[in-house]
């Protein structure tokens, strides 16, 4: 468990999380949210960045504002303008000085959350990265063609660029708040390059970055057993 903090030096945590046709996915992610941040009694606040999803997300997303209050906030942009630029647009809202990005469709599960603030406290971190190929990691419902695509993809990266991290192209991270400024500002990248590009830049920056095993599970829609959740039943 996180050690806790006197409340007045109190970290508060934002978790941006781009939406895109989430609604059967958000109201179980901020269930999960909220259990995990209030079991660890760390303060926590979620900023849900939607591009006008056209299922009803955002329907969802401000009952969801209304019922966790004050923790939900919803931000909109008027079409599917991509992840990256979702990342920056949240991080304008968020109030924390930690940020955690993370998917809404279940492939980051929350209960890795209280580890990657562990380690961040233990080594004082600018960055900790959940990774998919380094100890009991890994990747589960892709086909094996996506799978090497995506280890290539690191390894080739990690043989050019060496900058010492096993997932460069996850995006399951946490970050002091000053330094994910910092990064938006110092790199261009905001497609399907992006993770990779914060990542190298924030090697080559002296940033420090830990990392904690994650398992990524392909996208999970309504129906689908998410663990942590016996409890609601
Ligand atoms: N606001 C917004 N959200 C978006 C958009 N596109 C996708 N999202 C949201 O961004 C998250 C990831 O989108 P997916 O479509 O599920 O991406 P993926 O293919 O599973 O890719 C994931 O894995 C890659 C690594 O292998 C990562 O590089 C990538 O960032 C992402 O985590 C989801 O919460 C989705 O709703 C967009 O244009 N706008
Ligand atoms: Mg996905």
């Amino acid at each position: 468990m996180a050690p806790s903090k006197p409340s007045a030096e109190k970290d508060v945590y934002s978790v941006i999380l781009p939406t895109y046709n989430e609604r059967q996915n958000l109201p179980i992610i901020t269930w999960l949210l909220n259990k995990t941040f209030s079991e660890h009694n760390l303060d926590w606040e979620l900023v849900i960045v939607d591009d006008g999803s056209p299922d009803g997300t955002q329907d969802v997303a401000k009952q969801l504002v209304k019922a966790y209050a004050p923790h939900v906030q919803l931000q909109t942009r008027t079409g599917k303008l991509g992840l990256g630029t979702a990342y920056v647009h949240g991080l304008q809202f968020a109030r924390g000085n930690y940020i955690i990005i993370m998917d809404a469709d279940f492939s980051h599960h929350p209960k890795f959350i209280p580890r990657m603030i562990d380690l961040q406290r233990k080594h004082d971190y600018d960055i900790v990265t959940g990774t998919r190929y380094a100890g009991d990691g890994g990747v589960y419902g892709w086909d094996l063609r996506r799978k090497l695509t995506s280890k290539g993809a690191n390894i080739f990266a990690d043989t050019v660029l060496r900058p010492g991290v096993s997932d460069l192209t996850g995006s399951f991270r946490l970050y002091k708040r000053g330094v994910l400024e910092k990064l938006f500002a110092q790199t261009d990248a905001r497609g399907f390059t992006m993770q990779m590009a914060l990542a190298v830049t924030a090697k080559a920056k002296g940033y420090s970055i830990g990392e904690v095993p994650i398992s990524f599970v392909d996208r999970v829609y309504g129906d689908i057993v998410v663990d942590g959740l016996r409890d609601l039943a």
